[in-house]
């Protein structure tokens, strides 16, 4: 949970955003109406903090101290306020405040709960920053602190592909033209070569008089540029709205790789990453074991209660399995069945760990609405460590073994040793 203080005078104002708050199920909000109190409030939840949103003329803070107040103390600061200065809004925003929003509408104050979130998630964005000249990278730096990400720096494209190896997540590489040993438009050429552009964004930078680097940082794979000098606002919109399209295509593609009904991964997914790791373990001579499981009389379930309960079943075993396996690949093959991929694990450690999660679910009673009673199910597993040609032929042979399970009476795990 996201916590933020907000330090408003105004009691209108107050109740608006206290009912707005209330409607943000990941944000909580502590309030204060002058400076004083926020500074008690403060120091009562420092650790929890993370943003403070200041309105600038408090009663004993009337021209804007609080800003200079929660800026001394690093903690990101978003102004809400009633009066639109330019000056003020640039002296602010040289300060190294997040944004300057007006108090106009329902619209500014979901703004900024939306710039909290975005700050949230900033934390765990690593950012590199490849330049040569120290005090335009020192700067840079500044502009994306303030924003929470987290900063990495290279003096030249040569150091920059040294950080992108130890860094594989980095998600956005700012990188300026002009740089000693490998300069920018070799830096993103031998990045493209083996990173999209929707797995690494990259802005060029390029100098005043130099508008043609723009379109060849472009045309050598660069998702975005910009020109220096660059204003606080436009560096910010310019890597918000490629972090945020980054995103878009993460959820696309995240979405597509699972189930709709249970959110776990989907067949398709777990041949692509599964078929990766069944790979890796022959190339390698290691053990991989591989488990197809399904409930037991399914059908019964879905005859008896009706479909939707039948999916809420599935729903219920879908949390268990997360849970339970959490660490390993787990995917709905299709109807009541799943399979899963223990990369490094032998037989016997494969059952133990099914096993568990077969107990688990035959220990639990699922509860059902607007019925009277709770439904206990079960599942049936095959569990194999033998090493075939393909994935393919190792998940048919842990289904015959799945057959076997439901021969010797289900909600039971059979091993490649169970004869
Ligand atoms: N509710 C629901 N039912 C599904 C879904 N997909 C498949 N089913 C049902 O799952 C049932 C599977 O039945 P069977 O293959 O006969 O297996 P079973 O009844 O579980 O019997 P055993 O596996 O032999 O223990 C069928 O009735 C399908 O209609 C789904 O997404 N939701």
């Amino acid at each position: 949970m996201k916590k933020i203080l907000i330090v408003e005078d105004s009691s209108t104002v107050t109740k608006i955003l206290r009912h707005l708050v209330n409607q943000q199920p990941d944000i909580e909000a502590y309030f204060a109406g002058s400076l004083a109190e926020s500074e008690e409030v403060y120091q009562a939840h420092k650790d929890e903090i993370f943003v403070a949103i200041v309105d600038l003329n408090l009663p004993d803070a009337p021209n804007g101290e609080s800003v200079d107040h929660f800026l001394a103390k690093k903690i990101p600061v978003i102004v809400l306020t009633a009066n639109y200065k330019e000056e003020t809004r640039s002296a602010l925003l040289d300060k190294g405040i997040v944004d300057y929003v007006i108090k106009e509408s329902r619209y500014s104050y979901n703004y900024v709960f939306k710039l909290v979130r975005r700050l949230d998630k900033n934390q765990h964005i690593k950012v590199l920053i490849a330049e040569d000249s120290r005090p335009t990278r020192a700067f840079i730096r500044l502009l994306l602190q303030k924003h929470l990400y987290q900063v990495l720096e290279a003096n030249n494209g040569l150091e920059a592909l040294d950080v992108l190896k130890d860094n594989p997540d980095v998600k956005l590489l700012i990188t300026d033209y002009h740089m000693p040993e490998m300069d920018g438009f070799a830096l993103v050429k031998a990045i493209r070569q083996n990173v999209d552009k929707s797995d690494l964004i990259i802005i060029g930078l390029s100098g005043e008089g130099e508008s043609s680097l723009s379109a060849k940082f472009i045309k050598n794979g660069a998702n975005d540029f910009l020109q220096k000098p660059f204003f606080h606002e436009e560096f910010h919109c310019r890597i918000m709205h490629n972090i945020e399209s980054l995103e878009l295509i993460e959820q696309i593609q995240d979405a597509a790789n699972r189930d709709y009904l249970t959110n776990l991964h989907n067949r398709r997914y777990f041949f692509s990453k599964g078929g990766a790791q069944y790979q890796l373990a022959v190339k390698n001579g290691s053990p991989i074991a591989v488990a197809i499981f399904d409930v037991d009389k399914f059908k019964k379930i879905n005859d008896t209660y009706g479909h939707k309960i039948g999916d809420d079943v599935l729903r219920f075993l879908a949390e268990e399995i997360q849970h339970n396996l959490l660490h390993f690949l787990v995917a709905r093959m299709g109807g009541e069945q799943f399979c899963a991929i223990f990369p490094n694990l032998k037989n016997e450690q494969a059952v133990t760990l099914m096993d568990r999660l077969r107990s688990v679910i035959s220990n639990t009673s699922i509860p059902i609405d607007h019925e009277d009673q709770d439904l206990d199910i079960t599942i049936s597993v095959g569990v194999t460590n033998y090493v075939h040609d393909s994935l393919e032929q190792q998940i048919n042979y842990a289904s015959e073994l799945l057959f076997r399970a439901k021969d010797a009476g289900r909600n039971i795990v059979i091993g490649d040793d169970d004869d």
